[in-house]
């Protein structure tokens, strides 16, 4: 389905003050309960990497598992989840991180992208960067090569996206918000 940049703009509801006092939060959840939403962000990625040298998708817990999941099922790819601490069994390596509104840790399980994967990183949303950096970090130790991270939205404003092309990171996102 064409991607129609307008209506699944409209479908991201803005809450602000949550889950902090000034931090404006861009749900996505109604792009899920919408099926013509879900199938034309789908598809704007499917569209943007069938014709690709990507080996792998990796996703980031939770949000950016919904769609990511969709796509690799779609490109026929081997999906890589990145977790929150705790979460998977045996042995992991693990990255602290900052993120807009606080801390946390991410994981993933040794062996699960090797030396010369080229792996499309994938999480909804990109605003300082920490997150996606952290998976990275997680992604390269482990010899992988990011090819590209995508996204759903961007929060240009908050820098992260810029600092990934900065390191060389192509970044693609399907829409951006400003005044974050
Ligand atoms: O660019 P950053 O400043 O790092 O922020 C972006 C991250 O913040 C949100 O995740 P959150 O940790 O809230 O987790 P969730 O997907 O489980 O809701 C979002 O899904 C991104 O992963
Ligand atoms: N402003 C925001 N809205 C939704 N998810 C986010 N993750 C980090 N910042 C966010």
């Amino acid at each position: 389905m064409l991607y129609d940049d307008f209506y699944v703009k409209s479908l991201i509801q803005t809450v602000e003050d949550w889950p902090k006092q000034g931090i404006s939060f861009r749900d996505i959840t109604p792009i899920f309960s919408d099926p013509k939403g879900m199938r034309m962000v789908v598809d704007a990625y499917v569209h943007r990497y069938i014709s690709t040298d990507i080996t792998h998708i990796a996703c980031i817990d939770a949000r950016g598992f919904l769609i990511a999941a969709v796509l690799a099922y779609e490109l026929q790819k081997p999906l890589i989840l990145v977790r929150k601490k705790g979460k998977l069994p045996g042995k992991t390596i693990s990255q602290k991180y900052a993120l807009e509104y606080g801390e946390a840790e991410l994981e993933i399980q040794e062996g699960a992208v090797n030396t010369g994967d080229n792996v499309l990183l994938f999480d909804d949303l990109i605003a300082t960067g920490g997150t996606l950096f952290a998976a990275i970090e997680l992604l390269t130790k482990q010899g992988a090569n990011i090819k590209e991270v995508a996204a759903i939205i961007d929060l240009p404003d908050l820098g992260g996206s810029q600092k990934l092309r900065d390191s060389d990171i192509p970044v693609f996102s399907l829409c951006a918000f400003n005044g974050d």
